[in-house]
């Protein structure tokens, strides 16, 4: 069974796939690492991260022993993401390594922008994440700011309004919920109680 999970920057998807994938005994995949990384090498590599051979061969041959780099995590990292995310053929590097992915038994949750409508049409279930941006800012800001990042509650919400328009403007894969996803807000609900709505969303549409 394949698990979608999208939705803007900060929505929750990562906290949400990771749990859900433990309760289903399922593996899990940060979809959006993969374009973290990318951004990673292109600029170690000296190269301008819209430089789109450079970003092409970086992903033709990524690593994904390498996606643990705690550095990926950072708000630059998805920043530097957002724009080799916007190169068709970046994005089509990446594609068998996810369907790969996703194509594995028991089963596998896959969170990111374009699961349900591009890396997984067919995926069994489809939930589209999201809360207010000033909620998911503030959750963000706390996050970054329990690890003494020191960046203000503003800023972090300038970022992420940055990055959701960046995603959702591009021309392909843009970020956009599939027509037959289940959407869930979360900005009134805890960690726990967002899990919970998943897992019922999910039951009703398996029909367990
Ligand atoms: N329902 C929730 N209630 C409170 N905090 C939450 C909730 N869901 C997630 N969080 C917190 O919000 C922050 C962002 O969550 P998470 O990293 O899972 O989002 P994401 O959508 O995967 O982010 P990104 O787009 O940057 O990869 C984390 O600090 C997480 O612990
Ligand atoms: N399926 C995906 C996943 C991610 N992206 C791009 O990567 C950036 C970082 O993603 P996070 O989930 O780690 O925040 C994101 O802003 C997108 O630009 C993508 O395009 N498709």
């Amino acid at each position: 069974m394949i698990v979608a999970i999208d939705g803007p920057a900060a929505s929750g998807k990562g906290t949400l796939a990771k749990r859900l994938a433990d309760h289903l005994g399922y593996a899990c995949l940060d979809t959006g690492l993969l374009y973290r990384a990318v951004a990673r090498d292109v600029a170690a590599w000296g190269f301008r991260l819209e430089d789109p051979w450079a970003a092409v061969a970086v992903a033709r041959g990524l690593d994904p022993a390498r996606f643990e780099d705690p550095e990926l995590r950072g708000a630059a990292a998805g920043d530097a993401a957002s724009i080799v995310a916007r190169i068709p053929q970046v994005r089509a590097a990446l594609l068998s390594y996810q369907r790969a992915f996703a194509r594995q038994a028991p089963g596998a949750v896959l969170d990111g922008r374009d699961i349900g409508t591009v890396v997984c049409p067919d995926a069994d279930v489809k939930i589209f994440v999201t809360a207010s941006p000033e909620v998911r800012a503030r959750r963000r800001f706390s996050e970054l700011d329990a690890r003494g990042a020191g960046v203000a509650y503003e800023t972090v919400l300038a970022d992420i309004l940055a990055r959701d328009a960046r995603d959702a403007d591009r021309a392909i894969s843009p970020l956009a919920m599939a027509a037959d996803a289940m959407l869930l807000d979360t900005s009134n609900l805890s960690i726990e109680a967002a899990f919970d709505a998943a897992v019922g969303l999910i039951k009703r549409k398996i029909g367990q």
